[in-house]
C-alpha cells in the first residue's frame, strides 16, 4: 500500500502484513526513535497499536517523535505513541516505564528490547567500566525489562518479547563486550521461552548482521560507510534495511507465531553462515602445528631428538 502527500515527496507506507493486525495491542520499544527501533515503531503504528517509545537522550525521543508522527499523518492515520525517557541500565526507570505504561493504557502485550549498543575496540583493550557499560546495556537491560514487563502484567494477562541480539555466532572480533552480552540474550531468551511459556508470554529475539544502516548507527562509529564495507561478507552482496528487521520482530509478535519461543531469527543475508563479520587477521606465518613428531622435538631436551 502506499500513499502519497497533496503536496510534495510520495510517502510510501507499507507493511507485508494486514492492516489492524495490531489493533488494541500495546507496545514497548526501547531505543524507539532512531535506526532499527523507529522502522519497528512505524510499522506497529501503520498497524494499528499503541507504542511507547523509550530512550535515554529526551531530544531524540521529542524528534523522533515528531518525525514518526508526521510519516504517519502522511498515511492518513493517527498515531498513538507515547514517550518515556528511560535508560535501561537503570532498575528503577525501569520499574517506572512499565508500571506507567500499564497505568496510561491499561495493558501492556508486547515488548521489544530493541535499545543498546557498543564501541569497537580490541577486547584487551577494553577498560572495565566499559565492559560492564556494554553488558549493562544489552544484557542486564534485556534481563530488567524482561522481568519487570513479566512480572507487572504479562505473567497474569500473556505477551509477546522480541529481543535484539547480533551475528556473534562465531565469535565477534572488536566487539567481545556485545557479542558476549548478545549470546547471553540468546541464551536467556531460549530460558525464558520455556519459563513463561505456561503464562502464554512468547519471547524470541532476531539477530541482525552488521548491515542495518542508519545515520544513528553510523555516527555511533564515525563512518556513514561501515556498514557498506560488510557486503564483501554477505552472501547476498548487500546492506540490509531496518524494515528486513521490523518485519521480522512483527512476524514474532503476530499470531502467526503462535507457537515460536526461545528462538533467535537471523536476518544477515546470509552473512553468519558465512566468515567472521567484517574482520581480517593481518598477514602472519603460520601456527606451529601440533604432531607426535613436533611435540617430542619441542620437548625433549637438546641433543637428544627422538627418531620414532
Ligand atoms: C572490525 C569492524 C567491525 C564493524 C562493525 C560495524 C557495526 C556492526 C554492527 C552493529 C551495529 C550496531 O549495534 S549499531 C548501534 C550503534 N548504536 C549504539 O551503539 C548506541 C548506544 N551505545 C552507547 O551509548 C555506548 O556505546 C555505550 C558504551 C553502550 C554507553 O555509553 P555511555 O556513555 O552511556 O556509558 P558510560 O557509563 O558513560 O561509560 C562509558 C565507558 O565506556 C567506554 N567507552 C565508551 N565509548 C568508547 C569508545 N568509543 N572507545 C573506548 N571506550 C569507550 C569507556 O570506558 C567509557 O568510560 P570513560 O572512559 O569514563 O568515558
Ligand atoms: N545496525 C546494525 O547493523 C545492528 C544493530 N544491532 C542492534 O540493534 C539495536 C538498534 O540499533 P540501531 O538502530 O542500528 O542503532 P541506533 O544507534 O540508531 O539505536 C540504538 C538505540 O538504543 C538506544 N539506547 C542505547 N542505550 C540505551 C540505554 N542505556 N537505555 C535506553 N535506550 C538506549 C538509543 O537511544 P538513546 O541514545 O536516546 O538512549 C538508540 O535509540 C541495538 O541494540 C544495536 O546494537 C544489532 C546488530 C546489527
Amino acid at each position: 500500500m502506499s500513499t502519497s502527500k497533496s503536496m510534495g515527496t510520495p510517502l510510501h507506507v507499507s507493511s507485508v502484513f494486514r492492516p489492524g493486525l495490531f489493533d488494541d495491542r500495546v507496545a514497548i520499544v526501547t531505543g524507539g526513535a532512531t535506526g532499527i527501533g523507529k522502522g519497528i515503531t512505524k510499522e506497529l503504528l501503520f498497524l494499528g497499536c499503541t507504542v511507547v517509545i523509550a530512550s535515554r537522550k529526551a531530544d531524540r525521543l521529542s524528534d523522533g517523535a515528531k518525525e514518526i508522527r508526521d510519516w504517519l499523518a502522511n498515511a492518513g492515520q493517527k498515531a498513538t505513541l507515547h514517550v518515556v525517557q528511560c535508560n535501561v541500565r537503570k532498575e528503577d526507570e525501569v520499574k517506572s516505564l512499565i508500571s506507567t505504561t500499564v497505568d496510561r493504557f491499561g495493558k501492556l502485550d508486547f515488548l521489544i528490547n530493541n535499545g543498546g549498543g557498543q564501541f569497537l575496540s580490541s577486547t584487551a583493550d577494553i577498560r572495565l567500566k566499559g565492559w560492564n557499560a556494554v553488558v549493562e546495556t544489552n544484557l542486564t537491560g534485556t534481563f530488567l525489562l524482561c522481568r519487570e514487563a513479566y512480572n507487572q502484567w504479562m505473567k497474569d494477562h500473556g505477551g509477546a518479547i522480541v529481543n535484539m541480539a547480533m551475528d556473534m555466532w562465531k565469535g565477534y572480533p572488536y566487539m567481545g563486550h556485545s557479542g558476549a552480552a548478545r549470546a547471553g540474550v540468546v541464551n536467556l531468551t531460549k530460558t525464558l521461552g520455556v519459563e513463561w511459556a505456561q503464562s502464554n508470554v512468547r519471547v524470541n529475539a532476531v539477530a541482525p548482521g552488521s548491515s542495518i544502516f542508519s545515520p544513528t548507527a553510523a555516527a555511533n562509529y564515525g563512518n556513514a560507510s561501515i556498514f557498506d564495507g560488510a557486503k564483501v561478507n554477505i552472501p547476498m552482496k548487500r546492506t540490509g534495511t531496518v524494515e528486513e528487521v521490523s518485519s521480522a520482530v512483527c512476524f514474532l509478535l503476530s499470531p502467526g507465531a503462535a507457537f515460536i519461543t526461545g528462538e533467535t531469527i537471523r536476518i544477515d543475508g546470509g552473512q553468519s553462515f558465512y566468515i567472521t563479520p567484517n574482520f581480517r587477521l593481518p598477514d602472519s606465518k603460520p601456527t606451529d602445528m601440533y604432531s607426535w613428531q613436533s611435540q617430542f622435538d619441542k620437548d625433549a631436551p637438546h641433543g637428544s631428538k627422538s627418531k620414532l
